[in-house]
């Protein structure tokens, strides 16, 4: 196995590494050390706990392991099964120097990483991401929470883990509906921010839908690397942080009106930041031709670009107004002024979301 490369959430006290490479779940000399006492819970689901709970328990011999194995999909990231968990670790007498390790994607990283910031009002958690759009995206920033049937990730903490696992060779196992829908939110890194990694995206479509393994590792260490940034600077979404949500309040629109079982995250944020950017276009605050370049980047990818039929506008404008970023009452919107140049937009009016979302 080679060197992992290792990148870093610099928070002080509560900075964290994020190892990225081949082979890392059987490398456990290196991830046990993030782990300080004798409990360990592994939250994992169905789909994950056979292919890897094994790999990961057998790097934690001498300690006192549990798990917990949830049914699989979005539809069961809820405060029930969070509340399983808990259940799980009241069991165990897991004390405050306990670790929950999060081993699948981002729905087990997610609610596991909740349970984590609320037993004892906080322990420790790893993340072992098992998904591309856990790698890139949801293991790193310690957004932790469950969706309600009113919306998505509506209860949740900011609690962050003590360090990230990305075991690339976990991608062998995921399906390719799956991966693609990771690879949106590695558009979305290009799209609110680095116009260079948008073109090397489009140069290396074919690549990455290939799963060539350099492109596909280059592709995880540079949203890695932006995401952490970012992070960093706005570890609460005081501002820049709010831009890692573009597509994402049209997006969770869609997968809350679907019931959470139609579309994919990375789907629904596909099509999501495309309607941001029709919308921007519309308001004259950025070229057409980017919304264009972005829907060529996301069929290139096979990801989907218009509403899924039966799609209701008022539906979709409605759930839009329990998103987080609102502020008494007011939408606040992720549009772009091009590639590469995201920005947070208070004021735009239902008549214009209106119109976009009829024409998608
Ligand atoms: N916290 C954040 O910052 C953040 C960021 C982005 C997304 N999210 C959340 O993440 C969730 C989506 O995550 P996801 O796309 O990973 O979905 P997911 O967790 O549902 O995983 C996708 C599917 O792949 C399966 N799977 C996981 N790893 C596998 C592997 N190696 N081999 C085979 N199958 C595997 C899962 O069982 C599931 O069926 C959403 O709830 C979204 O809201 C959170
Ligand atoms: O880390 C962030 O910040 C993000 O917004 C990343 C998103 O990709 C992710 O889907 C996140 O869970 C959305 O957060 P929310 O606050 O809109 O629920
Ligand atoms: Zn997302």
């Amino acid at each position: 196995m080679s060197e992992p490369r290792q990148l870093d959430v610099v928070l002080g006290e509560r900075s964290y590494p994020i190892w990225i490479g081949a082979g890392l779940l059987s490398d456990s000399a290196r991830w046990r050390r993030a782990i300080r006492g004798r409990h360990v819970l592994i939250v994992s689901n169905t789909i994950v706990a056979p292919l890897y709970l094994d790999a990961v328990r057998h790097g934690l011999a001498g300690l006192d392991v549990v798990s917990v194995v949830l049914p699989d999909g979005e539809q069961h990231k809820t405060l029930a099964h969070c509340s399983v968990v808990l259940d799980a670790l009241a069991q165990q007498k897991a004390n405050r120097d306990a670790c929950v390790i999060a081993l699948g994607g981002g729905v087990v990283g997610d609610l596991a990483g909740f349970a984590a910031a609320c037993w004892m009002r906080g322990i420790d958690f790893l993340q072992i991401p098992t998904t591309l759009l856990a790698q890139v995206d949801s293991s790193v920033g310690g957004k932790t929470g469950v969706n309600l049937p009113a919306g998505k990730n509506l209860v949740g903490a900011f609690h962050q883990p003590r360090a990230v696992v990305i075991d690339t060779d976990t991608l062998r196992s995921l399906p390719a509906r799956e991966y693609r829908s990771g690879l949106a939110e590695v558009v979305k890194y290009g799209a609110i921010g680095d116009a260079d990694f948008f073109a090397w995206l489009e140069q290396h479509a074919a690549a990455l839908i290939a799963r060539d393994s350099a492109a596909v590792a280059e592709a995880i260490a540079r949203s890695c690397l932006h995401k952490a940034g970012v992070v960093a600077r706005d570890e609460r979404e005081d501002g820049e942080r709010a831009l890692l949500n573009f597509g994402h309040t049209f997006g969770h629109a869609l997968e809350t009106a679907s019931g959470y079982g139609q579309l994919l995250h990375g789907e629904a944020v596909a099509i999501g930041m495309l309607l941001a950017a029709r919308l921007s276009a519309q308001l004259g605050r950025a070229p057409a031709a980017d919304s264009e370049r972005l829907q060529a980047l996301l069929q290139a990818l096979r990801l989907p670009v218009a509403l899924p039929p039966g799609s209701n506008a008022e539906t979709l404008l409605r759930l839009m107004y329990l998103d987080k970023k609102n502020l008494s009452g007011q939408l606040r919107l992720i549009l772009w002024r091009g590639l590469g140049q995201a920005e947070i937009v208070p004021d735009v009016s239902d008549v214009a979301i209106r119109q976009v979302l009829q024409q998608a």
